[in-house]
């Protein structure tokens, strides 16, 4: 299984179809056995759903029985006088069952909805228990179908399914043995003819399990292509690549489309074929039973009463086969949903792990080797050594790809080290626990990330319950005070997806507003001016300055003025290796802090 996943994950399953491979399938007792948990919790609203569709199930057998009692009692003797009574009994027990039905289905609606709002959170939990490098193995587009659509075919199965499976027991159950109970002989031979619709129902339903597969995979490409083709828009238009993306999207619809039109063609062939089963089972019910009729063995309203149970029975028996093909989208949806839990993170609190306390910022590397497991597994860092003092900047500059970035990722335990070690205050991250190494230590990435949400709430992100006036003074540092305060809505302006009203320096100024918010003793900051032009860089400077005084800062840049307000620079050369001649007197890529700052 792990290296059905590991080739989904680094390479084609196939030639033809590099973005997003089947999942490794799943037995049908195993999506059981995963999912039920989400469902147990409401196990007694479960039973009160099927419950109440029982009980109209119930009311339905006995509208018909009084329906037989219409016509054995008013209709064939012709006596109106007995109609009344009849016909009150008849509309209140179908308003009760339509009560009741209704209640049911709410209540397995609520079961339902409840389900997929769970196992969602859930789901969406363990995915933020992944570093950034462990979600991007999956296309963003695969994974949101995958917590969208696929979660909820498997609530049609485990919550839904299981409501439907039982009231249709009991229904069938009702109306069995009120079809036993009009007439034995006509009943057995409906019991008879029965299992031929079973079987139909297995034949479809694998049937529909197979090419729903299919369906759910593609539909996973198309959302991500969707979702790579509008995240990449100003390209596609920068290069008149329009009818490329459009060509490429609709490729992939095609391709859904084929897959959902060969699932639709064995889903929509069962009702038919379950059509002209039915007709002919009814045919035989009245070819027998107008034998009973003329044998006296069965009134006029009897044989209609027991079609009409025939009718109802179909309806659970539809039912129970729909369920098959349900079975059939659920558990392809369910197989991507537990390939989704299977990923792990590679980094971890140890059983041992304790809090960092009163961080002071003594930050050092310690022959630091890492490597990825999804590249071709050689390191990318190696035997890097530095040690920044409480307070001091170390830059590190180097070629496109020498592994800055990587280090970045070691100081916040996105990754941990193959060999040697990351200290804080001489603790190794890795005996540390991951939230007090995060609340230690902001990371300022190199793409600035903005949420659908108020300035304000964007500032405040590292620190929720900052107040009103650290927000604003947090602004006033980082220099974004005054064109926050110059827009219709101040601080409460709504930023729309990656905060596209602002310029690349404002938006820069803003996160750099929220790690003036967080404090933490040590800094990481990956090319705070990437991207940025030369204007626009120099107003950042100001603000980075400030944001580094007195804080332990790892300033990764190819910026020369930048790395000229680092006290001391670590050079990797392409291989990830250091580069630098060691200053005097001390190592490699060694800085001994603001001491040796003062006297420079
Ligand atoms: N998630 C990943 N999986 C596999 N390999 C990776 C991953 N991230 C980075 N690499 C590889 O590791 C090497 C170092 O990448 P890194 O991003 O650390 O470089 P960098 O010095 O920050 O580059 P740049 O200056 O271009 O941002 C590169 O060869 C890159 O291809």
């Amino acid at each position: 299984m792990d290296t059905a996943r590991k080739r989904s994950v680094t390479t084609p399953a196939t030639a033809d179809d590099p973005l997003v491979a089947p999942a490794p399938a799943v037995s049908p007792r195993e999506v059981f056995r995963r999912f039920w948990p989400w469902v147990r919790t409401d196990r007694r609203w479960l039973l009160a759903a099927t419950a109440l569709l029982a009980a109209g199930a119930g009311g339905e057998v006995v509208t018909v029985w009084l329906f037989k009692d219409l016509i054995d009692q008013v209709l064939v003797p012709r006596r109106f006088a007995a109609f009344w009574p009849l016909a009150g009994w008849m509309a209140a027990v179908a308003a009760l069952t339509g009560l009741l039905t209704f209640l049911g289905d709410y209540t397995a609606t609520w079961v339902a909805e409840r389900f997929i709002l769970r196992l969602r959170t859930a789901c969406v939990a363990h995915l933020h228990t992944l570093p950034p490098d462990t979600l991007r193995t999956r296309w963003h587009g695969d994974v949101l179908a995958r917590l969208t659509s696929d979660i909820e075919r498997v609530e049609s199965f485990v919550a839904s399914g299981v409501i439907d499976v039982a009231s249709a027991l009991i229904s069938l159950v009702f109306f069995a043995t009120a079809a036993l109970f009009l007439s034995w002989p006509l009943a057995l031979a409906v019991f008879v003819v029965s299992p031929v619709f079973w079987l139909s129902a297995r034949h479809f339903g694998g049937r529909v399990q197979r090419l729903s597969r299919e369906a759910r995979r593609r539909d996973g490409r198309v959302t991500a292509v969707l979702e790579e083709s509008l995240a990449n828009a100003s390209v596609a238009h920068a290069y008149n690549q329009q009818r490329r993306e459009i060509g490429r999207i609709r490729r992939e619809g095609e391709a859904l489309l084929r897959a959902e039109l060969a699932t639709a063609r064995v889903a929509a062939a069962y009702p038919a074929v379950l059509d002209v089963l039915e007709v002919l089972g009814g045919l035989t019910v009245v070819g027998l039973g107008a034998f009973e009729l003329s044998r006296g063995a069965l009134t006029v309203g009897g044989l209609l009463a027991f079609a009409a149970f025939l009718t109802q029975l179909f309806g659970p028996i539809q039912q129970l086969s729909g369920l098959a093909t349900a079975f059939g989208a659920a558990s392809a949806g369910a197989e991507r949903i537990i390939d989704l839990t299977r990923l792990r993170s590679p980094v971890n609190d140890r059983p041992a792990a304790a809090p960092l306390r009163a961080v002071r910022g003594e930050l050092s590397c310690t022959g630091v080797r890492a490597s990825y497991t999804t590249g071709d597994g050689a390191p990318v860092l190696r035997d890097v050594t530095f040690r920044v003092a409480p307070g001091g900047v170390l830059a590190v500059t180097g070629p496109s790809g020498a592994g800055k970035s990587t280090l970045a990722k070691l100081l916040v335990r996105f990754m941990d080290p193959d060999a040697g070690a990351v200290l804080l205050d001489g603790v190794d991250l890795r005996d540390a626990t991951l939230v007090s190494v995060r609340q230690a230590v902001t990371l300022l990435p190199q793409a600035s990330q903005l949420f659908s949400a108020s300035i304000r709430d964007n500032i405040a992100y590292g620190r929720p319950d900052a107040t009103d006036d650290e927000i604003v003074q947090a602004a006033r540092d980082a220099d974004a005070d005054e064109f926050i305060s110059a827009l219709p809505d101040g601080y409460h302006s709504v930023l729309g997806e990656h905060g596209l009203q602002l310029s690349g320096g404002q938006i820069r100024r803003v996160t750099i507003a929220r790690a003036f918010l967080r404090a933490t003793p040590v800094l990481v900051l990956d090319e705070p001016t990437a991207g940025l032009d030369h204007a626009a860089a120099l107003r950042v400077f100001g603000p980075l300055r400030r944001l580094m005084a007195g804080r332990t800062t790892v300033l990764i840049t190819h910026a020369p003025e930048l790395a000229a307000l680092a006290d001391a620079v670590l050079r990797l050369n392409a291989d990830g290796t250091p580069a630098d001649s060691p200053p005097a007197g001390r190592r490699t890529g060694c800085y001994d802090g603001p001491a040796a700052r003062a006297g420079r």
